[in-house]
């Protein structure tokens, strides 16, 4: 808890038992997403955390889909570009491919080989990790293209499932279950 209004944030979030398949406790973000003050207070902290890195953030790198909520949002207030890492077959032009499991299921997902700047400072953002495969796929995209991996950024972390252990740079989430 905080006194920064993530206490609103996290009261928010509901735990959905066997979604989207049996054993799977989802966690579901959206509803913050209907409170102004919640979506406020979250993208206040987040962006104080983005500005406090040691380092100048040049590049969001925001993964399919739920990475595409605060992910543009966040880059204009700290004033960095936004990317996205979308699912197969959904960006136009040359891309970079890679494939990934996660807690349910397999993935491939891409990125535009134009989209980052060779040494241009990156953040990885998604609204979850849990094994943290999606958000590994994400990272070897953008070294793939250049990119220098400064975070990676969560709003949620599932902690049994020690995603943040297969990632291979700093991890931060504010709100952990
Ligand atoms: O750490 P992992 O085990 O990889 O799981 C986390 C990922 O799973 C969810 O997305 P999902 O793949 O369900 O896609 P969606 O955002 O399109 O719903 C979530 O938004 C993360 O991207
Ligand atoms: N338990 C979970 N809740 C929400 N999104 C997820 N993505 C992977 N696991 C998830």
């Amino acid at each position: 808890m905080s006194s920064d209004g993530l206490d609103r944030v996290r009261a928010l979030i509901p735990a959905i038992p066997d979604f989207p398949q049996p054993g799977i406790v989802f966690r579901d973000l959206f509803p913050v997403f209907r409170d102004p003050k919640a979506l406020e207070a979250l993208s206040a902290h987040l962006t104080t955390h983005l500005l406090n890195l040691p380092t100048d953030v040049d590049v969001i790198v925001g993964i399919d889909a739920r990475g595409f909520l605060l992910g543009p949002l966040l880059a204009a207030r700290v004033g960095a570009s936004f990317v996205p890492v979308r699912k197969r077959g959904k960006l136009p032009g040359d891309v970079v491919r890679t494939s990934y499991a996660k807690e349910y299921g397999v993935d491939e997902v891409e990125i535009q080989k134009d989209a980052i700047k060779a040494g241009q400072n990156v953040v990885v953002l998604d609204d979850l990790i849990a094994t943290g495969g999606s958000a590994k796929a994400a990272g070897e995209l953008v070294r793939m293209i250049g990119g220098n991996i400064i975070e990676y950024l969560f709003v949620i972390e599932l902690e049994a499932l020690a995603g943040r252990d297969v990632l291979d740079a700093p991890v931060y989430a504010p709100i952990v279950y």
